[in-house]
């Protein structure tokens, strides 16, 4: 049983009219950068600006409003709210939705499903007093999840946390009067790992299913286990943005499918004329172009990482007042929208602007979907994004620079046509994109799936093979999964979870790290360990010098860390991390002084803050879990690195059993060779043991491949600690040896 609702006719470009607005952005396809209004060339120039403090107490005042106000803005936003799509076929949908156990329904991109049905069943349940429990909707990232909570408590007249709350990893908007929580699906499954039927909830939402992460494979999976087993009174709803419809329905037994047609507002598409070479600078003049050109309304562009997107904002920033004045065209304001910012830091971007301005937006793939960000009304696409790809047999995974799918293009120029039509503007040529892949990969065909496995056996999952997997790994992945997690004293021998494995599991990390802070809470150095795994916890701390800096920043890191020069990279950080948190953190040292004392070092100063948020948040889990008063976990007492031998050795101890796989043994001929593999590997130049005399031993915790194999992140470790930590697992795994 399908059914279709029919949308606007103005609304779609289809068939005959797509062909004409596909000619249409033909004609109009913008070269931006054959005439250049600005020749800006000798001001782009890669300098760090100073990062500023960023006040939660904004996002907090953004937030929480009086009741008046909330009232108010709820009556204005109902206007909106009647114009869309799925609010429009209410009605219709409703019927579908109640009538069957799971529905799965399509809509295009703002049509309004991730704002509106949930509210839909919120008034149901107000309606019915005899309906218990709440809706989950589930977002494949943070950022959505508290911009979805945020936008619908005003649309429902409430603050965030009261009626409408937002779950997400390291921050909780939710109160005892949350009927409706938006939350990470990473959030989802921790809540079914405490309880099993997920009885808090009547109805679970998977939105963006088509994004295929792990994690939501993997919900999709449960809830299929729980329909078909004790909560056969759970409501299930998949919504996706792409036509892979038939593949959730037949999941869910042939499940009605529902298309709501409809995009509230037109999206034109323009292409380059030719390919540029350098990304960051095609970006840069397209979006000074738009300054120069367009209408009002802020920009949103995709880049593939963090440090193109550092790039850029730093590059806007610098020559944006000049612009302004020579042009009189609005100031741009840049800001950054990447993953590894805390939940403040992302909220900036979302906060209206005073004055005449325009927001640059520069972000990773984490605005693809769900998010509206107010204002935008063009996209500039590079047409890329960055995966972690995971090589199974190599235990190791490496970060690659891909294009895009059709899919994920279509999703990102759907940010411009949230509230009113918008232009889009792609970095590359239009045959380029019909070559480009019609979906995106689901995660789980690249992933390390020990996470997902442990979570599995968490929940008392034994038969792993045979559950019920949305897509179900290769056999062999999932044999190294177990094995990985044998290995890390997760599992026993009959395969079932032990003690340390239930507590791996309750940590928010993945297995290896959190079997380091075990293994760190046994032999009394946890505050220390936990200060290195909150650093490795935020990526990029660490940031690339320029090469004509290099040496001076390699200097100054290395004249500072005396213990890091001889044990690595793990007790660097630990030094660096003492530096800034004792001495320029503790003793209340003004923010300028501590972000220039990072640009000294080439360090990410915001990176810094948020090493002290997730360090907080580590420290908390491991008071619940571990008796803290026995094993050198003191809140009082100054934790800094002492300094002697025994110390480190054992904090690098703890690390070698969760990364004893990471690891390369020293060779007469100064070079080293992996442990599982036999392959050679060399230290990377980034690392402060490159210019050290000949270690006995490495351990890494990341492994690029460019020319050659480079171990990132090194520490010195000696070959009896190898023999110990591997030594027994020769048996276990049977695959390890030491050559
Ligand atoms: N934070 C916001 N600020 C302003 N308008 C918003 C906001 N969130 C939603 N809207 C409005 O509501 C519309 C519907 O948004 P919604 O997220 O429900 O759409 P959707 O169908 O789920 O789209 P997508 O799949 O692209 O996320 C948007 O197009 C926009 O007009």
């Amino acid at each position: 049983m399908h059914g279709k609702i029919p949308g606007p006719a103005k609304s779609r470009a289809s068939g005959k009219n797509k062909k004409n607005a596909s000619k249409k952005a033909n004609n109009k396809a913008i070269n931006p950068f054959k005439k250049r209004n600005n020749d800006k060339e000798n001001t782009i120039t890669f300098q760090e600006v100073a990062e500023e403090d960023i006040e939660d107490d904004e996002f907090d005042r953004f937030k929480h409003q009086s009741n008046k106000n909330l009232k108010t803005r709820a009556n204005e936003l109902l206007n909106v709210r009647k114009t869309l799509p799925v609010f429009k076929n209410k009605d219709e949908i409703m019927k579908y939705i109640n009538k069957n156990q799971v529905t799965v329904l399509i809509g295009e991109t703002g049509s309004g499903k991730s704002t509106q049905i949930p509210q839909f069943l919120l008034d149901e349940l107000y309606k019915n007093k005899k309906i218990h429990g709440s809706i989950a909707v589930t977002q494949p990232r943070r950022v959505a999840a508290v911009n979805l909570a945020t936008r619908v408590s005003q649309e429902h007249g409430c603050n965030v946390g009261d009626q409408v709350g937002y779950s997400v990893r390291f921050d909780n908007s939710t109160s005892n009067k949350t009927r409706l929580k938006y939350l990470t699906d990473g959030m989802l499954l921790r809540e079914l790992m405490m309880d099993k039927e997920l009885k808090e909830y009547n109805t679970v939402i998977i939105d963006e299913a088509h994004e295929r992460t792990v994690l939501t494979d993997l919900i999709l999976g449960f809830l299929k286990y729980l329909l078909n087993g004790k909560r056969k009174d759970l409501k299930v709803i998949v919504m996706s943005a792409t036509l892979q419809a038939d593949k959730f329905s037949s999941f869910f037994d042939n499940a009605p499918i529902l298309f709501v047609e409809g995009r509230k507002f037109n999206v034109s598409q323009y292409y380059l004329k030719a390919p540029c070479d350098d990304i960051v600078d095609a970006v840069i003049r397209c979006c000074v172009q738009i300054n120069l050109r367009e209408a009002t309304g802020d920009v949103l562009c995709f880049l593939p990482g963090q440090e193109e997107i550092d790039k850029a904002v730093t590059i806007i920033n610098k020559i944006a007042e000049e612009i302004q004045k020579e042009n009189s065209v609005p100031l741009m304001i840049a800001s950054p929208l990447y993953a590894a910012l805390s939940p403040s830091q992302q909220a900036q971007v979302f906060l209206p602007l005073k004055g005449f301005k325009r927001k640059i937006i520069f972000s990773t793939n984490i605005a693809e979907t769900s998010v509206t960000v107010s204002g935008v009304r063009y996209v500039v696409d590079s047409g890329l994004r960055k995966v972690k790809v995971w090589r199974h047999q190599l235990g190791l995974a490496t970060l690659l620079t891909v294009p895009i799918s059709q899919a994920s293009a279509m999703q990102r120029s759907g940010r411009a046509g949230r509230e009113d039509e918008g232009k889009s503007f792609r970095l590359y040529c239009e045959q380029d994109f019909s070559k480009l892949p019609t979906q995106t990969e689901p995660e789980i065909a690249r992933s390390d799936i020990t996470s997902p496995v442990l979570l599995l056996k968490k929940v008392g999952i034994d038969d792993i093979l045979n559950w019920t997997w949305f897509e179900k790994p290769g056999k062999d992945e999932l044999v190294t999964g177990l094995q990985e997690l044998y290995q890390l004293g997760a599992l026993s021998d009959s395969g079932k979870i032990t003690n340390r494995g239930n507590q791996m599991a309750l940590l928010p990390l993945q297995p290896h790290l959190s079997s380091v802070l075990i293994k760190a809470s046994e032999m009394g150095c946890l505050s220390q360990v936990i200060d290195i795994v909150s650093c490795l916890s935020v990526e990029n701390l660490l940031l690339n010098p320029q090469p004509e800096e290099r040496d001076v920043v390699n200097e100054r890191r290395y004249s500072l860390c005396i213990y890091g020069r001889r044990f690595g990279d793990l007790i660097m950080l630990k030094e660096l991390f003492d530096v800034y948190f004792y001495e320029l953190n503790k003793q209340n040292h003004a923010s300028g002084e501590k972000s220039e004392w990072c640009k000294q070092l080439c360090i990410s100063y915001r990176g810094f803050k948020n090493v002290v948020k997730v360090r907080e948040q580590i420290r908390l889990y491991c008071k619940k879990l571990f008796d803290t008063n026995q094993n050198g976990y003191d809140d009082e007492t100054d934790n800094k690195l002492k300094g002697n031998e025994e110390e480190i050795h054992s904090i690098l101890k703890c690390f070698l059993t969760g990364f004893s796989k990471n690891t390369a043994i020293g060779m007469p001929d100064r070079s080293y060779r992996t442990v599982t593999t036999g392959e050679t590997i060399s230290v990377h130049p980034s690392s402060m043991l490159f210019l050290n005399k000949h270690c006995p031993g490495i351990m890494y915790t990341e492994y690029v491949f460019t020319t050659k194999g480079y171990a990132r992140n090194v520490s010195r470790i000696e070959l009896s600690w190898l023999q110990e930590a591997v030594g027994n697992n020769i048996s276990a795994v049977g695959k390890t040896k030491i050559l």
